[in-house]
């Protein structure tokens, strides 16, 4: 079916503020996509909308057997040679160097990242914080590495994984709830970094609200939020409000962050009544302009 722009309906060349055209759209056709937590839930997710868009994927995840079984189920549906799946703890400075320098060994280059590996542990709080920020963080950090203009790199787009706790709180879970925020002041001081060193690496953030995965029975056990456990009805009573969203609906909100290269240091919250950009306030003063060598 022949083009059509959605907001003019012209089939030509034109202007305007919304289409693929007009909008500077990333190419993902044989792009080399990264995700962490791959095996499962929206991590999973991110990998099969990637895949459909024509990237290859390189899967990373703790968990080796969901991995592989994973990777066996993708090969089946995509072929070999689009994915790799590399059993890494993103806690681990060791592990997530070491497997992305496989990935750029394997694939050649990386061009998008997307740190999504989260868990839910308020018992365990030291966990949470290494996990949710601390991994976001080391895969932001380390893939810069390979990433940026001055290295060599392609440039390319890095999404981290906040949450809407990473807007407001999440009374049942404090700590996921700070983790959660930590992402979302990291990877905007980082998206102006990129911008002020002229990286060439946009970097963007997801805010999802509650969604159907196996994360979402944390909320619910008392191994997991412990002496936070009678609040656990607020966390049910907002999700019987409001629903819960598909993991497969969060992927496209993902999908936008990653191919709009308008976007930087943008925050995309997305909930069951649809997806919205969130406005921060006004910068305290103006961001230089120029770019400015960090060496
Ligand atoms: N499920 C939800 O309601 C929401 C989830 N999120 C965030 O989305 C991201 C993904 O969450 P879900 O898919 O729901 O969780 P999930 O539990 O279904 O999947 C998380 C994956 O991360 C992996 N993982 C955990 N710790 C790891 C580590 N140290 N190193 C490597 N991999 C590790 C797990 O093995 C698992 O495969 C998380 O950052 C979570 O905080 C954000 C908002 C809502
Ligand atoms: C298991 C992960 C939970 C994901 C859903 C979640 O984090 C929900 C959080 C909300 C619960 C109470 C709140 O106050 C949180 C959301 C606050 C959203 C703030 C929106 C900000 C804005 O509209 O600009």
């Amino acid at each position: 079916m022949r083009y059509r722009c959605p907001v003019t309906s012209d089939r030509e060349e034109h202007k305007c503020d919304r289409c693929d055209r007009c909008l500077s759209v990333m190419d993902l056709k044989d792009k080399v996509a990264v995700v962490t937590g791959a095996a499962q839930g929206l991590g999973r997710s991110f990998v099969e909308i990637l895949l459909k868009n024509g990237s290859k994927v390189a899967l990373i995840d703790v968990n080796k057997s969901l991995g592989d079984e994973l990777k066996s189920t993708l090969d089946q549906e995509y072929g070999r040679d689009r994915t790799e799946f590399f059993t890494a703890d993103v806690t681990s400075e060791e592990d997530l160097k070491g497997a992305l320098e496989k990935i750029v060994k394997t694939f050649g280059r990386i061009d998008i990242l997307c740190n999504n590996a989260g868990i839910i542990n308020e018992k365990h709080w030291e966990k949470t914080i290494a996990v949710n920020l601390g991994g976001v963080v080391r895969g932001t950090y380390l893939a810069l590495e390979h990433m940026k203009k001055e290295n060599g790199g392609n440039g390319g787009v890095i999404i981290n994984i906040s949450s809407m706790a990473g807007l407001g709180p999440l009374p049942v879970a404090p700590i996921y709830t700070a983790t959660k925020h930590g992402v979302v002041g990291f990877s905007r001081a980082m998206a102006a970094v990129s911008k002020l060193a002229d990286y060439g690496v946009r970097i963007n953030i997801l805010c999802p609200w509650f969604v159907k995965t196996s994360l979402l029975s944390s909320l619910n056990s008392e191994d997991y939020i412990e002496r936070f456990l009678p609040l656990k009805a607020m966390s049910e009573t907002m999700i019987q409000k409001h629903g819960c969203l598909e993991a497969d609906v969060v992927a496209k909100a993902f999908l936008v962050l990653v191919k709009d290269e308008s976007k930087n240091g943008d925050a995309l919250m997305i909930d069951p009544e649809g997806a919205v950009f969130i406005s921060f306030p006004q910068k305290a003063k103006d961001l230089p302009s120029t770019p400015v060598n960090l060496e």
